[in-house]
């Protein structure tokens, strides 16, 4: 079984080792900085997004390595309409309910959990011990960082970065490409587009 990585990040990095843990034998990398680039740590960078688009019948899963989301978004769209297959990675020591869903290219890393009736959507990252509670609806292209908590019925627009540890009170919703800074305890909703810091969470900028 053989998997593609566009983007030799650290979080490539991630995506591969939780990649080789369940099973893929051949992971390559692909980077629009090679041939600068031609290595992601024991991993080889094979070419630029146009050398993974040429050859995406040699592999049998893809996934978008990406931690901008909206670069993120944009690749995982051109690689979709390309054909690609893109997968979704979980960790296998991750927790995601039988009763909840996610989409193509989300990546789910070690010790998350994703709660019952929790619905997130595509090239969503959930980084290193982030919790997704039960109810919650997470949109296409979000950053969850590591250890950030969701409690129950939060809903993220689609782009929405949640910096490390920062805390979602239940049932509140953040707009559309917002970032929540880390650390930060978010009690009221948040609108589309700013960024909020601290606890409680006010914003920062628009
Ligand atoms: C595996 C991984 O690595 S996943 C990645 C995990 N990374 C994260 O979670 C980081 C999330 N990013 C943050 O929290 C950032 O600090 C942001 C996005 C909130 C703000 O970043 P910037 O826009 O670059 O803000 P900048 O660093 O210029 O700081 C502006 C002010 O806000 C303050 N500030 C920045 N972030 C925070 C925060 N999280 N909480 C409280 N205050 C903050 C700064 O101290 C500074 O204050 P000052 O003007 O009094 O000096």
């Amino acid at each position: 079984m053989r998997i593609a990585i566009l983007g030799a990040s650290g979080h490539g990095k991630v995506i591969a080792d939780a990649a080789e843990q369940l099973g893929w034998q051949h992971v390559t990398f692909f980077d629009d900085a090679w041939p600068d680039v031609k290595k992601n740590g024991p991993w080889t960078v094979n070419g630029k997004t146009e050398a993974l688009l040429a050859r995406l019948s040699d592999f049998e899963g893809v996934v978008v390595g990406i931690g901008n989301n909206r670069i993120r978004e944009e690749k995982q769209r051109k690689l979709a309409r390309a054909g690609a297959k893109l997968v979704s990675i979980v960790h296998p020591t991750a927790t995601v309910s039988s009763h909840a869903s996610i989409g193509p290219g989300t990546v789910v890393f070690a010790n998350a959990v994703i709660n019952p009736c929790a619905n997130v959507g595509g090239g969503v990252i959930l980084n290193t011990g982030a919790v997704v509670e039960h109810d919650c609806v997470v949109g296409n292209f979000v950053h969850i960082s590591p250890n950030a908590v969701l409690a129950g019925g939060v809903k993220l627009g689609q782009q929405v970065w949640v910096g490390a540890c920062a805390s979602i009170k239940q049932l509140i919703s953040v707009g559309e490409a917002s970032i929540v800074g880390m650390g930060a305890v978010v009690t009221k909703d948040v609108e589309s587009g700013v960024t909020v810091v601290g606890n409680p969470a006010r914003i920062l900028r628009q």
